[in-house]
């Protein structure tokens, strides 16, 4: 079971190393950090086990993040309501951005990492649309196109896989700053 011990910081070579595709079967092992870091993402939205465990809240999860340097990451967005199902939950398996939108979109209050231990304030843009490719761990190819909040969240996770950290999209100068056609989603 993943702890945030598990989680590497800010500093740890793995955030900043492009991740290594992963090939079909997937080993155990592999099939086991899928599983280790769907549960770790729903252990950290649970309000119990997350107080009791110490765990930081995610809705998402880069194996990177682990210091393992292969492309998976795990995505638990929560539906709008209590009892809804999740928006999303999914292990992606050699995720990538095939298209995108030309229009940008950013989070009202910013973005948060796991791996980042102080809150970095600031506009984090981002393609509001994007057409992601990616494999499930039994290996089988989708194509789907996502928009806003899913669509940020799993450019946050991609980008781990690519050694790109959220505040590197902040502009240092002016982090408030935004184009006039940037959406803010909030
Ligand atoms: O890489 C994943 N994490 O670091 C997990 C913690 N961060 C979040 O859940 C989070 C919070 C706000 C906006 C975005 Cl886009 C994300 Cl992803
Ligand atoms: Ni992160």
């Amino acid at each position: 079971m993943l702890t945030m011990e598990n989680i590497v910081r800010e500093g740890h070579p793995a955030l900043r190393e492009i991740a290594e595709p992963l090939s079909f079967p997937l080993s155990e092992e592999d099939l086991t950090l899928a599983n280790e870091m769907m549960e770790f993402l729903e252990n950290s939205q649970d309000p119990e086990i997350s107080e009791e465990m110490g765990l930081r809240a995610g809705v998402g999860l880069a194996a990177p993040q682990l210091a393992v340097k292969k492309r998976m990451i795990a995505l638990l967005i929560p539906g709008e309501y209590e009892d809804d199902p999740p928006e999303l939950q999914e292990v992606m398996v050699n995720p990538r951005i095939v298209s995108h939108s030309v229009e940008d979109i950013c989070l009202k209050d910013g973005e948060g990492c796991l791996s980042v231990d102080r809150d970095v304030p600031g506009y984090v843009v981002r393609h509001s649309r994007i057409t992601l490719s990616y494999q499930d761990v039994t290996g089988k190819t989708f194509k789907k196109r996502f928009k806003g909040y899913p669509a940020i969240v799993l450019q946050h996770e991609i980008d781990h896989l690519n050694g790109v950290m959220f505040y590197d999209h902040i502009n240092q100068e002016s982090p408030m700053a935004l184009d006039e056609d940037v959406k803010i989603l909030g």
